[in-house]
């Protein structure tokens, strides 16, 4: 395999799939190309559902091999939430800033110790005429108080990874690479594209 479809409009996670595949030899395409193709409606409950929508309709559409990710931040304070909702927490614009500002006005006061948090991402290859295959990753942390650092997306710059003391957005990209839901998920998911090589050629 030399080029993989991944099925997201998300320059974010573009640009760590481009890293994560680069080390692998394999060339990156994304929905970006593609502005005419609609949003897919993400109508799951699940990361899981939402994964596995999104690479199936992009892998009809073109009848190729496609990588879709689903991801978001679970926070126990708020009973898991944003959740699958993490994109559009704040509203259906997307707005990175505007959902960490939620996010911390709604732990305002709330003590470090019950700040827990996790990022989740799960990945979903769909082939055409073949079983969907799931591969999952989570990423355990701490929601600061205030923002920090200027790397990544989302709400990177408040996702505190304890062990390294600094935020996801503190860490170069290498070092996100390493530790991130989205590697986890994708270390899975390498295993799963060697064991299938003869499906992707
Ligand atoms: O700080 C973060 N670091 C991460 O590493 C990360 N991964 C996911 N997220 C959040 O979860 C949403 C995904 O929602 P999501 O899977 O529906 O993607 P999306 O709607 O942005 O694009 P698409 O792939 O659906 O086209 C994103 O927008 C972010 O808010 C992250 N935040
Ligand atoms: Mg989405």
């Amino acid at each position: 395999m030399n080029e993989i479809m991944i099925a997201t409009k998300n320059i974010g996670k573009v640009k760590e799939f481009s890293d994560l595949f680069a080390s692998r030899g394999v060339k990156v395409k994304s929905l970006v190309d593609f502005p005419n193709i609609d949003d897919i409606e993400e109508t799951g409950e699940t990361f899981v559902e939402n994964a596995k929508l999104k690479a199936e309709a992009i892998a009809t559409k073109f009848n190729i091999p496609v990588i879709a990710d689903d991801s978001g931040l679970s926070i126990d304070f708020l009973d898991g939430r944003p959740g699958v909702y993490s994109a559009r927490y704040a509203g259906e614009q997307k707005n990175d800033r505007a959902n960490i500002d939620k996010v911390l006005a709604e732990l305002e006061g709330v003590p470090t110790e019950k700040r827990s948090a996790r990022f989740h991402c799960a990945l979903a290859l769909a082939i055409p005429d073949k079983e969907t295959q799931i591969v999952e990753g989570t990423c355990e942390g701490r929601i600061t108080e205030d923002l920090l650092g200027e790397n990544g997306f989302g709400y990177d710059p408040i996702f505190l990874v304890v062990e390294k003391g600094l935020t996801m957005a503190q860490l170069s990209k290498d070092e996100k690479n390493q530790i991130s839901h989205r590697a986890k998920a994708l270390k899975k998911l390498d295993k799963l594209l060697q064991e299938r090589e003869e499906f992707i050629r």
